[in-house]
């Protein structure tokens, strides 16, 4: 029996052992934008940092400084590095994760505790950051070490590159990348990093593309303290009625960007990438399942796919500061902060969308003629990455993917950011293929995000199947 077919058998024998280290992870609580939380944040780092030691890895810790988070000056979470194998006949293959996870609480809507995995009649196993990004982040660690188990080598050199601040803009990371391209990650073939999802439910993906994020807090600020609104309502200028009025001013219900010259740098679509958008495994009646509702904007599942894949977008996502409890509070709150970003995307600058959006709001504040104090502060962001896949990195997921799922995978872009996608490709210059594991529906960010077990299984065996794959594959026939 060929290698690659003994690692599938053990693989197919270990599922339970599988889902129960699954149980484990999911169990930490690692929300890198929860300061109380970042001793767990760190407790995960150490846990794979650990499992990886066991099983004869290299690992470096490193520390990539300080954050402030809600006015507490926080040690950012280590990033870890680590080397598996190191026979220079074989060629080198860098994987990326992050360990942390998004913010989730019961009340939040979810059915059952987000932090306990629970395994569903019907295949799902439901816990924060099942699929997002712990189930992949582990699908490496249980390929190698199910290649110990058997007896087996991998057929490559493993570097990794795990990080526990992805979820709050990988702080840190990308200087970590650049001082390590020549020492660490010296000798990398490619890259490889499953962190995002299929299109659809049943057909796996390839993915070549990632929009960029830019964050922004808007900040309107007034009165020294909260007020009593039957006493001073109609008599100041409120600082919620001038955020609300602004924040109604960025997009329109259709999903239109406001902002003057938002639209000037975005790459006009071309015939040849229009051919893109055909057979793929995407329609709008499961996108509205998914969504529990048809609240879709468009007509077309092509127009859907751009509006997700190559066309800026802008979403208002909370208001710190302002009441949000149930019940009827009175209240005027005096400071408040609207939250939002933008999904950016090819040829879009960073610095110019920064640019213009703060001269907009600049623009309309001005207009209101209040006398309250208006700041626009830019928290975080993260460029676009758009790549060709015809590379044979591509050929090579293209091949475990036929291998394991017994079909073509997709080719497709990715509405959400990966920011060091990027970094990586060019501080180190090779190619990076995205591998997703998890399904369109897995709810990631949202309440009960899960990962089906066919997913969690066949994606180990994906996983694996890939560094066969690359192992045999001329990655210098571009
Ligand atoms: C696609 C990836 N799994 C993901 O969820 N990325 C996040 C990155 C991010 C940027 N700011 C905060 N998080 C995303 O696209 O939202
Ligand atoms: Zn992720
Ligand atoms: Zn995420």
């Amino acid at each position: 029996m060929a290698n690659v077919e003994k690692y599938f058998k053990l693989v197919d024998q270990s599922q339970q052992q599988f889902i129960e280290t699954l149980r484990e992870v999911v169990a930490i609580p690692s929300v890198s934008g929860d300061a109380s939380k970042r001793s767990e944040v760190v407790r995960m780092g150490e846990w794979l940092q650990a499992r990886w030691e066991a099983l004869g890895a290299v690992c470096k810790r490193v520390e990539p400084g300080k954050q402030n988070l809600e006015g507490t000056e926080l040690d950012l979470p280590p990033i870890i590095l680590g080397q598996y194998g190191n026979d220079p006949t074989k060629k080198t293959v860098l994987v990326y994760g992050h360990y942390d996870v998004q913010p989730a609480l019961l009340s939040d809507g979810w059915e059952t505790d987000p932090f306990t995995l629970v395994e569903k009649p019907d295949g799902r196993l439901v816990g924060r950051g099942s699929t997002d990004d712990k189930g992949p982040v582990l699908g490496w660690l249980l390929c190698a070490e199910t290649h110990k188990q058997a007896g087996l080598e991998l057929p490559v050199n493993l570097k990794f590159c795990f990080e526990g601040m992805e979820e709050s803009g990988s702080e840190g990371l990308d200087q970590v990348i650049v001082d390590e391209a020549d020492k660490w990650f010296r000798g990398t073939d490619v890259v490889c990093i499953s962190d995002n999802y299929w299109l659809g439910t049943n057909k796996p993906c390839l993915t070549h593309g990632l929009r960029g994020v830019s964050y922004f807090h808007l900040q309107v600020e007034g009165p020294g303290a909260d007020l009593h609104s039957g006493v001073f309502g109609g008599t100041v200028h409120e600082p919620m009625v001038d955020l609300v009025h602004l924040l109604s001013k960025l997009v329109d219900s259709k999903g239109h960007i406001q902002v003057p010259g938002i639209y000037d740098q975005v790459m006009p679509v071309t015939e040849e990438e229009e051919k893109t958008y055909e057979g793929l495994e995407f329609s709008h009646e499961a996108l509205a399942r998914d969504l529990k509702n048809d609240i879709i904007i468009h007509k077309e599942e092509r127009d859907t796919l751009k509006h997700r894949w190559r066309f800026p977008t802008l979403s208002i996502h909370g208001v710190e500061g302002a009441f949000h409890s149930s019940g009827d509070k009175t209240v005027i709150p005096a400071k408040v902060r609207g939250k939002f970003s933008l999904r950016t995307v090819p040829n879009m600058e960073p610095a110019k969308v920064s640019e213009l959006v703060t001269k907009y709001l600049n623009d309309e504040f001005a207009k209101l003629n209040s006398k309250n104090t208006m700041r626009v502060i830019e928290t975080h962001g993260g460029r676009w990455w758009y790549s060709s896949p015809n590379h044979p990195n591509f050929m090579a997921g293209a091949a475990a993917t036929e291998k394991v799922y017994g079909v073509k995978p997709d080719l497709t872009r990715e509405g959400g950011s990966i920011p060091v996608t990027l970094t990586f490709e060019e501080a180190l210059g090779v190619n990076v293929l995205l591998l997703p594991m998890g399904a369109a529906d897995d709810g990631a960010h949202s309440i009960n995000e899960k990962l089906d077990k066919r997913n969690f299984i066949q994606g180990i065996k994906l996983l694996g199947c890939y560094l066969y794959e690359v192992a045999q594959t001329d990655l210098t026939a571009v």
